[in-house]
Formats: structure tokens, sequence, C-alpha cells
């Protein structure tokens, strides 16, 4: 029995897939079993690196999804339409879809999944989160019997690339954009990633794994790098630490929790942390549960063959299931998205967490003490109050506080921004 794949898309994702499945030598042997029957794209005549006879090459997408030939939809479009119309369309059509939308599937699962339940089919999306490290699976399957309390994770690589290259070399940041970009790491749109809405869509679908419940995508917290200056890398490392755009999930019961704690901001990770070594694009993600202790997934989180790696891997688990029982009676849970409740999540002000702060005073006495007295009014207790330099006239204050309540940290940091002394604030962030 022959599988045959409907490809849409052959980009960085589409063509590191196109490469794999038309190379099958020396891997499972199931690749052999696999076929791409025809190929999605918006510009046919582009020149491309992989060949296709011109028959397979299509710009009508729909006539793919609704071919009946085909057993496997392979969605590597990228963007919310007509990605999201084609898997609906596909599922109608009892086709299993794997994809690598973390987009689509972190908005629309909840319609995705319902959809393809009812038909009977799977959406396996491995090369959503974290490219090529193995993370959905073991969160359906061999993490299953704990109650997981929390996953942490880099896990957009173009952010952890820029970070790390104006941490080692002193970079710009638009330098290291351009670059991520031409490495094919970036989003077609790269503020998704900067902005750390990738990161949120993915850790929106990593909660909603761990924890057993949907999650709104819109109920993530959500900051992005670019309020990160040399300065407080520089500061960050003085004091111990790097930063990270972490992405944290958190909850007290694992499948029975009753809120989550659901964000994505940078953050000054110490350096002796397992998450303060991974640099450039690689991604990590930590999942402590009970009676695990902790595990941490490490590998390329972006890029053609890495992310292609993931993609194949769903298609073959789809063959293999397909080969076996030559069609599909019920589906295993342990596959599927079998969850239906939506997750409760926290507000971000009844957060507890440490922060850093970056103050511009006048070099006046006092201030420090203004400063501690203020953070005292609110009940911040403070870790460290240092004065490290000058930026011109102004002295520049760093303080870290303890874990404090976000509510009671901003309530603070207005008082702050009355003193007359303080001239501006210009980088809050969090601390792990
Ligand atoms: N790049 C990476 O490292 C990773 C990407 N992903 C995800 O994989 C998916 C694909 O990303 P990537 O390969 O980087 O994207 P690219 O932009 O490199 O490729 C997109 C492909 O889809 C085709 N396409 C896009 N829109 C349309 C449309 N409306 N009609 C027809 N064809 C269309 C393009 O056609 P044409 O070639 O003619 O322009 C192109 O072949 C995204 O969901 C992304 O988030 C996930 C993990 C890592
Ligand atoms: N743009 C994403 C690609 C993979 O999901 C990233 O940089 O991580
Ligand atoms: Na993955």
């Amino acid at each position: 029995m022959v599988v045959k794949i409907g490809l849409l898309g052959l980009g960085t994702v589409g063509t590191g897939t196109a490469q794999i499945l038309l190379d099958p030598s020396g891997r499972n042997p199931l690749l052999k079993d696999i076929t791409i029957h025809r190929v999605g794209v918006r510009s046919p005549d582009k020149p491309r690196s992989v060949q296709f006879p011109p028959e397979v090459i299509t710009s009508d997408l729909k006539a793919i999804v609704n071919d009946p030939d085909i057993d496997i939809v392979v969605e590597l479009l990228g963007g919310l339409e007509p990605a999201r119309s084609l898997i609906l369309q596909a599922i109608a059509q009892k086709k299993h879809v794997v994809t690598a939308n973390k987009a689509v599937i972190a908005r629309y699962g909840d319609e995705i999944y319902n959809s393809a339940n009812q038909a009977g089919v799977y959406v396996l999306l491995e090369a959503a989160v974290g490219g090529g490290i193995p993370i959905i699976k073991p969160l359906k399957q061999s993490l299953g019997a704990n109650r997981i309390t929390q996953i942490i994770g880099i896990i957009n690589g173009t952010t952890n690339y820029i970070l790390s290259e104006m941490t080692t070399a002193g970079a710009d940041f638009s330098d290291v954009l351009a670059e991520a970009q031409r490495l094919g790491y970036a989003e077609a749109d790269p503020t998704a990633d900067v902005d750390g809405l990738d990161a949120a869509d993915k850790i929106a679908i990593l909660a909603s794994l761990g924890f057993g419940g949907r999650v709104q995508r819109e109920d993530v917290y959500c900051e992005g790098i670019r309020q990160v200056s040399a300065a407080d890398i520089a500061y960050a490392d003085k004091l111990g630490f790097v930063i990270k755009l972490l992405a944290i999930a958190k909850g007290s019961g694992g499948q029975e929790s009753q809120t989550l704690e659901l964000r994505v901001h940078p953050t000054l990770v110490p350096k002796d942390h397992p998450l303060a070594s991974i640099n450039g694009v690689y991604n990590a993600i930590l999942v402590a549960g009970d009676p695990l202790g902790q595990v941490m997934f490490y590998g390329p989180g972006a890029g053609s063959g890495p992310t292609a790696s993931a993609v194949v891997s769903d298609i073959m688990n789809i063959v293999a299931i397909l080969k076996s029982s030559g069609q599909t009676p019920t589906l295993d849970p342990l596959l599927s998205c079998v969850h239906q409740h939506f997750c409760q999540i926290t507000p971000i002000e009844g957060i507890k967490s440490r922060f850093y702060a970056r103050f511009l005073t006048g070099d006046l006495p006092g201030v420090i003490g203004h400063l501690g007295m203020s953070f005292g009014n609110h009940q911040v207790s403070l870790e460290s109050v240092v004065q490290i330099g000058f930026q011109g006239e102004l002295a520049e204050i760093v303080v870290v506080t303890h874990n404090v309540g976000e509510g009671n940290f901003r309530a603070a940091l207005a008082e702050i921004r009355t003193l007359e002394a303080i001239k501006s604030i210009p980088s809050i962030l969090r601390v792990l």
C-alpha cells in the first residue's frame, strides 16, 4: 500500500520535508511507502531546490485537499488563512492532517479538533512546537503518567538567536534579525517572533497538552524582546543572569489544576539554571511533574531539516496506523486530542514573580532611600539595589526584588514615577 501525500507549501519546511520523503534510503522503511502526490504553492514557476514534474505542482490548493487519491494533507503554508480553511476542508474529506502551524492550532484548535474527532482523522503537529525537538508526542504519551506542574521553555528560535548574538557578540538587533530571516528561522512576518506571539502560540499548545484542557490564545500574557537593550544584557551579566524569552505554564494539580499561570516574557535567568546555556536557534523545554521530577528537551527549534524531521515523524505515525489497520475505526486517545473543557488562566496581576527594574535618576543624596521607601509602602521587598554607573548626568540604579505580587510591584512603580529624582524607568523585566 502506497500512502499519498498532498503537500501544501514548499518553502523552508516544505522543502525539507520533500527532501526527506524523496530520499528514504537509510531511514525507516515506512518512508518507502509514501509518495508526494501533489504540491501546492503560491508561485508554481518559482525556481525550487527540489524538483517535481510540472503536473504535480499547482497553485490550486483546494484541488489538493479535495483530491480523493490523497490520504494525508501536510499543511506547511503558515499564516491563518487559507491554512485554517484548507485544514478544515481536508478533515471534511476525511483526510488526516499534519501541520507545523502553531498560529492556526493555538487559535482554532477547538474547531479543528472537534471536526477531526467527528471525522475520525488525526491532526498531528510535532513540528509546531520546538521544531525538531520531540515534545508534543512525549507530552501526549511518554509523560502521561505524571501530574504536570510546570512547563518552562525557550521555544522561539529567532528570539533566542537574537538575544544570544546580542549577548555574545554585542550584535545589533536588526542585523541579527535579518540573519535569522535569511537562515529561514523567522516567521513570514517576524513580528510574531520578536513580540513573543509565536512563543505564546506554542505555550498555549503545550499547556493544553500538559494540563489536559483547551486554552484560549488571548489568555496568554505576552511581552516580546523589543525593549531588551544592550544595557540590560550587560547589567544582567554583572548580576549573574542571562536574558531569555521564556514561555511559562504552571499549574498546581496536573490535569486537575483549578487555574494556570500562562505567560511569555523576557526573563533574567540565573547563569547556573539549565535554560541559561541554551543559545542560538536552539530551544529547550523543561517539564516538571509528579513523580518524574524534571526532564529537559533540547535541540534545534527551527530551520528546514530539523522541522521537517518532526513533520515526517508525524506522517510516519499516520502511515503506520493506516498500514496496520487499513483504516482508523476509532482514534487512539494518546495520539488524538480528546479534552473538551477550557482551562482557567490566572490574570497577570495575580501572579507572583521576582522583578528587575532599571531607573535613571538625578545623582542626589537619598534617592536609593526614597526608592526603598516606595517599594516598602507596597510590600515589595528588595533582594538588591545597586548603582552601577552613569548615563551622562543621570545615575543608573538597578533593583532586583524578591517574589512579589505583580499588582504590588506596579503600584510601587506608579508611586516611584511621581518622585522628583526619578527621570525614567527604561526597563522592567521579570527574574526566574
Ligand atoms: N521555518 C521554520 O523554522 C519553522 C516553521 N514552522 C511553521 O511551518 C510553516 C511553514 O513555514 P516556512 O516553511 O518557514 O514558510 P515559508 O514562507 O518558507 O513557505 C511557505 C510556503 O507556502 C506557500 N504559500 C504560503 N501561502 C500560500 C497561499 N496563500 N497559497 C499558496 N501557497 C502559499 C509558499 O509558496 P511559494 O513558495 O510559491 O511562495 C511557500 O512554498 C509555518 O506555519 C511556520 O510557522 C514551524 C517550525 C519551524
Ligand atoms: N519562527 C519560529 C520557527 C519555529 O517555530 C522560531 O523562530 O522559533
Ligand atoms: Na517538536
